[in-house]
């Protein structure tokens, strides 16, 4: 337990967006990025993919914090992915990888899921849920998507763009939760944390 008797709350994530986001809160977290395979072997469905992976970046942080018996930890892991056509798109490997997902996605409307994890390890009791959230982008000309590619923002997001930076520009309209398109659903991780006793207002 932290000072205030509560449990410390920790970021599984590499992601600078998700931890300004939850920074957001006005919370006091520490981060440690899970290495858990993102590797899913059976075919799924998106909202079980994004909630298979939040789950196992949490775990995978709560496993290697376990030796530390006498604090208790809430551990938030979340995973983004964009869908289109029935199809997940994760982050691209290459530019030309991210030049063919975003000619796709051009003109057209697809979801973004995120799925969370929250795991408290006192109990070992985890809520885990996800968000999904339509985007509709605007037409893209083939020299609009190369000067975005150029501008390196695609290469570690999902769907090859980020909302909340230059990709704003290639978004037409939003149906859903916007925090959770550039990585975090702020207000399920509120809903989730305020369960384990954590209140936020
Ligand atoms: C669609 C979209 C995705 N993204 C990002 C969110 C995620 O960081 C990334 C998807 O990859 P993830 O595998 O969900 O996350 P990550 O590898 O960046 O971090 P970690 O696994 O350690 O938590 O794409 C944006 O930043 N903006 C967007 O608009």
């Amino acid at each position: 337990m932290s000072k205030a008797n509560q449990p410390s709350i920790v970021l599984a994530s590499a992601s600078a967006r998700r931890k300004e986001l939850l920074a957001g809160l006005g919370l006091t977290f520490t981060v440690q990025p899970s290495v858990a395979s993102e590797v899913v072997e059976e075919r799924v469905a998106p909202e079980e993919f994004v909630t298979i992976l939040a789950q196992r970046k949490a775990r995978d942080v709560a496993f290697s914090l376990a030796d530390n018996e006498d604090e208790a930890y809430l551990i938030i892991g979340s995973d983004t992915v964009v869908v289109l056509d029935g199809e997940i798109l994760g982050k691209p490997e290459h530019e030309e990888e991210a030049f063919r997902m975003l000619s796709r996605l051009a003109g057209r409307t697809h979801t973004v899921y995120t799925g969370l994890c929250v795991i408290d390890t006192a109990t070992g009791r985890e809520k885990v849920g996800f968000r999904a959230t339509n985007v509709t982008m605007r037409e893209l000309t083939p020299d609009r998507i190369r000067r975005y590619i150029a501008t390196g923002e695609p290469m570690d997001k999902a769907g090859a763009y980020g909302i909340q930076g230059y990709g704003a520009t290639l978004v037409s309209h939003l149906e859903g939760d916007y925090f959770s398109v550039v990585g975090l659903p702020v207000a399920l991780v509120s809903d989730f944390l305020e369960e384990f006793g954590v209140k936020l207002l």
